[in-house]
């Protein structure tokens, strides 16, 4: 019997004897030199994070300014998902689709075990059950991942429901997903440790049909949180898909009218594009209150009164900080005041962080990002434009009362959103399910810091699902079309809108101030719900009759607000041509409803 054999038996004593198991069996691969039942209590917490000090993983910022708030620094290379290096290893290749990457299931298995023999020598291997969305809600799903890097466990007992509560839940019969995570830095005896472990070879994989994780090599959250971006979303899409439900990479927000009317709302943009400020978002106009449930994940299934009922799996944020700032979204800001991770960013001279977009004024010295002195003069911004923070649901000020409700919040609108310099407008209505999924299949957007990648490049990147799919995308269009189709039948689906918040000026700037200003665009779906506000057609959908928003009373001119929904029609035209290329890359699967919605944006130009 080897030492760690010995160890695992102190499992707790309710521990499913499969998950004792198939810890054992990753203990006997990895070899860690100890193993850590994780119960997700405070003093756990605590511990870790005391650790996690004394290690350098984390400075302690200055308890006055910043209570229980820490800085990590990662390594300079382990700041983004690795979409290149992300992997959907279905049985068949065509079940991974063309915007996969895709490996025979018993070829990567054969590489990850090579990697993973011995990869947490000298460390200790957290086991975190977990469940994603309230434990027990008919909604939600349960998981547990292996990990060698306190970060990650740090990260995951916030992020999700994790410890004894979610043990407690897997019985011999229940389903839970496994996921193991790895550094993949082993230590020697004597061997110093660094403050960041990683390794320059990545692997994040994904078995959908085994459901099954593995991820080594980063401890970035997207590549390393497993049960966020690999499973609530890769891995949850295609359960979704057999099962009838969505998985869906979209915030949730209720929206409350002068008159009291709330509404629900789900709204998919890609990485970096407004979702968190969005579902976080402070109503310039009068008499409307909108209240956060989810800033990044949903998952949807329609519920025994025929409605689209939706949770958020996540129980924290994970949020970008640059641009996070008092005049964007105050309510953030006041969601970080303690009790809060930051990656990343800048830390002041009086031990708090500090990132652009954060203050006005910037200040006069900082240390960056990379632990180097900082002044306005340096040339790099002084945060990483991917920095984080990742901090609880429960302190945020806007939270939902319903945010955790076990049986979910019916939705009324579904909104699909990208970067868009040019051709989409300000907001516009689907002429129907069907063209809803259309635009949701044909979404572009500006690449982002978020990955790996060009800034600023145009990709298509179909339902903000690009780099969270476990399916072919094609399939995920299928089957949003026959949800919209049982749903259809109650008369009871949503109604599918389009937005774009970053529409430029032939300038450059901003024609849209957005943040709390998009709450004119958000009343107008609502009114479009209730049958009250006035629409006229275009290319793109329905979009507000003259009138029907206030633009100037969000500080936007006459000519602005006519550029905002400005029809170029060379300009369309390319784009229509660029789909065409862009379906006939996503192959044979696409479904003819998307291919006779295209030919009608066409007809319509
Ligand atoms: N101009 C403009 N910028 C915005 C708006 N909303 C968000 N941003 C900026 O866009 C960046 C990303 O915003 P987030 O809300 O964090 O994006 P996200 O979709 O939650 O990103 P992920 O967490 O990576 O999925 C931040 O720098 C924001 O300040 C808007 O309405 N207008
Ligand atoms: O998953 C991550 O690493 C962060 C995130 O929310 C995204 O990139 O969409
Ligand atoms: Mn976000």
């Amino acid at each position: 019997m080897t030492a760690t054999a010995t160890l695992t038996r102190h499992a707790p004593d309710n521990a499913d004897s499969r998950v004792v198991d198939w810890v054992d069996s990753i203990a006997e691969l990895t070899q860690p030199d100890r193993i850590v039942w994780c119960d997700g209590s405070a003093a756990e917490r605590q511990r870790l994070l005391d650790e996690a000090v004394a290690a350098g993983t984390l400075i302690r910022l200055n308890p006055e300014k910043r209570p229980n708030s820490y800085l990590a620094r990662s390594n300079p290379s382990d700041v983004a998902r690795v979409e290149s290096r992300t992997f959907i290893c279905s049985e068949r290749e065509d079940d991974a689709g063309p915007t996969n990457n895709w490996a025979a299931p018993a070829e990567m298995r054969v590489t990850l075990t090579g990697l993973f023999r011995g990869a947490m020598r000298g460390r200790t291997m957290y086991v975190m059950p977990f469940s994603m969305g309230p434990v027990g809600s008919p909604l939600a799903r349960l998981g547990v991942q292996v990990t060698d890097s306190p970060y990650v466990v740090l990260s995951t007992g916030t992020m999700t429901r994790m410890g004894a509560d979610a043990l407690a839940q897997i019985g011999p019969r229940t389903e839970w997903v496994p996921a193991v995570h790895s550094v993949g830095a082993p230590l020697q005896p004597g061997d110093a440790d660094v403050a960041w472990p990683c390794n320059e070879t990545k692997y994040i994989v994904h078995y959908p049909e085994t459901r099954e994780i593995w991820s080594y090599g980063s401890a970035y959250g997207g590549n390393a949180i497993l049960a966020k971006k690999a499973f609530a979303l890769r891995i949850a899409s295609k359960i979704g898909e057999q099962e009838g439900w969505l998985a869906a990479h979209m915030l949730l927000l209720k929206v409350t009218n002068p008159s009291g009317r709330a509404f629900h709302v789900a709204a998919g943009f890609p990485s970096a594009c407004g979702k968190t400020n969005f579902a976080m978002l402070k109503p310039s106009m009068p008499g409307w209150t909108v209240e956060t449930i989810g800033d990044d994940i949903a998952w949807m299934a329609p519920g025994p009164d025929g409605r689209l009922r939706a949770i958020n799996p996540e129980a924290g944020f994970f949020g970008v900080a640059p641009g996070t700032g008092h005049s964007t979204n105050p309510t953030a800001i006041a969601t970080v005041q303690s009790d809060t991770i930051f990656t990343n960013v800048a830390l002041t001279d009086d031990g708090d962080v500090w990132w652009e977009g954060l203050t006005e004024e910037t200040p006069s010295h900082l240390v960056d990002w990379l632990g180097r002195d900082w002044t306005p003069d340096s040339e790099a911004p002084a945060a990483h434009p991917n920095s984080r923070f990742t901090v609880s649901a429960d302190l945020c000020p806007s939270i939902a009362d319903t945010w955790d409700d076990p049986a979910g919040v019916p939705i009324d609108a579904v909104i699909f959103g990208g970067r868009r310099a040019t051709n989409v407008p300000l907001v516009a209505q689907a002429r129907s399910w069907e063209h809803g999924v259309y635009i949701g299949a044909t979404l572009a957007s500006e690449r982002t810091a978020a990955a790996e990648g060009t800034l600023g490049e145009l990709r298509r990147d179909p339902f903000a699902m690009l780099p969270f799919s476990g399916t072919h995308m094609a399939d995920h269009w299928q089957h949003w079309l026959t949800v919209g189709e049982r749903l259809g039948r109650s008369g009871q689906a949503p109604l599918i809108f389009q937005v774009n918040w970053f529409r430029r000026g032939e300038d450059g700037r901003f024609l849209w101030p957005g943040f709390s200003e998009n709450s004119r665009a958000l009343a107008w779906m609502t009114e479009r719900i209730e049958g009250r506000a006035d629409a006229v057609d275009s290319p793109f959908g329905l979009v507000p009759v003259d009138g029907a928003i206030d633009y100037a009373a969000a500080g936007v001119s006459r000519e602005d607000w006519d550029a905002l929904f400005a029809i170029e029609p060379e300009a369309l035209s390319a784009e229509a041509d660029d789909t065409d290329v862009f379906l006939a890359r996503m192959g044979a699967k696409v479904p003819a409803a998307v291919m006779r919605q295209h030919a009608e944006f066409r007809a319509r130009l």
